[in-house]
């Protein structure tokens, strides 16, 4: 459905985007992740056409929407990182609002209108002002206003930012039932375990692909082990790592420190070296999505 190839872009004398090869098929969730910087906005902004890629080509429907810039107003929706609703429109006007952009008027906007309020989940609320939102609410409603044209692909740059985690989950629970409706989406997103809820991840780190596939099939096919160590002082003690310069990669997460271990290095062996005292337990842990970028991109 969706072809990415080759794509390729730099700003002055600095790659931003280097040889990206991505394929999503109709109906699909897929995740980019990656840090700050990484690339995800400018991919997401070449795909719309407000960029134009130094070298590749994206095809949407056997459709090449990189000589084709006029047909991804038809077949995307868009939301941007800083999406700016109408703060001072109301749910229901920020919507219709969209609705004219598109040249969508009369009943065929009233009843997009009421079809994206119903699915949103705010009819109840459609007389209120956008500035008076959560902001899980705000997120649902820049997706209705993304999908006043009903585009066949969404395209949503970090839509969670900002938005606390049971709102997020309902957020993807909206956008599961747009997949069962046969919209194919790309998603971008810092936040590793939204990557597990959709159906294919690529990792992005400074503008090349480390990884990419199924999260069901990446997390079973791991050759690492993920050691927690927990206990008192953990900040002292992981700034005691980081001077010893181990060449095993551990970090801060949370309230305890992770180590990752190739299946064929022995805990024991290393166990001696970071002084692992009474004062800390040391725990086998479960991998997850965070652990296989980390893993694979330092
Ligand atoms: N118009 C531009 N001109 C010059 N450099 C740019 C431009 N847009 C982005 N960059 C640089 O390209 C790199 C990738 O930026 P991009 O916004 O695509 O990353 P990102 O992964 O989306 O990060 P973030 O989550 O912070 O938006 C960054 O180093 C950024 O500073």
């Amino acid at each position: 459905m969706i072809s990415i190839v080759n794509i390729t872009k730099s700003f002055g004398k600095k790659k931003v985007l280097d040889n990206i090869n991505l394929e999503l098929d109709k109906g699909k969730i897929l995740t980019i992740l990656g840090p700050d910087g990484s690339g995800k906005t400018t991919l997401i902004k070449i795909i719309i056409g407000l960029l134009r890629p130094d070298s590749g080509e994206i095809f949407i429907n056997n459709i090449n929407i990189t000589k084709n810039i006029s047909s991804t107003r038809e077949l995307i929706g868009y939301k941007a990182q800083e999406f700016s609703l109408y703060q001072d429109l109301t749910i229901s006007e920020n919507i219709r609002f969209f609705g004219n952009l598109y040249s969508l008027s009369g009943k065929e906007l009233d009843e997009r209108e009421d079809f994206i309020l119903e699915f949103i989940g705010l009819k109840s609320f459609k007389h209120r002002f956008a500035e008076a939102l959560s902001g899980g609410m705000k997120t649902r409603l820049a997706i209705g206003c993304a999908l006043i044209h009903n585009p066949p692909v969404l395209l949503l740059d970090e839509p969670n930012v900002g938005v606390d985690p049971a709102s997020r989950k309902s957020v993807w629970k909206l956008l599961r039932e747009l997949t069962n409706s046969g919209k194919t989406i790309i998603v971008t997103t810092p936040y590793f375990l939204e990557g597990e809820l959709s159906d294919k991840v690529v990792f992005i780190k400074e503008g090349k692909t480390v990884l990419s596939g199924k999260p069901k099939e990446l997390l079973e096919n791991i050759d690492f082990i993920v050691y927690k160590i927990e206990g008192e002082n953990l900040q002292n003690f992981y700034f005691d790592l980081k001077k010893k310069e181990f060449e095993f990669k551990y970090w801060l997460k949370n309230e305890h420190i992770r180590i990752l271990l190739s299946k064929n290095e022995e805990f024991s062996k290393i166990s001696e070296k970071i002084l692992v005292n009474n004062n800390k337990t040391v725990k086998i842990d479960k991998p997850d999505l965070e652990d296989i970028y980390l893993w694979h991109s330092t």
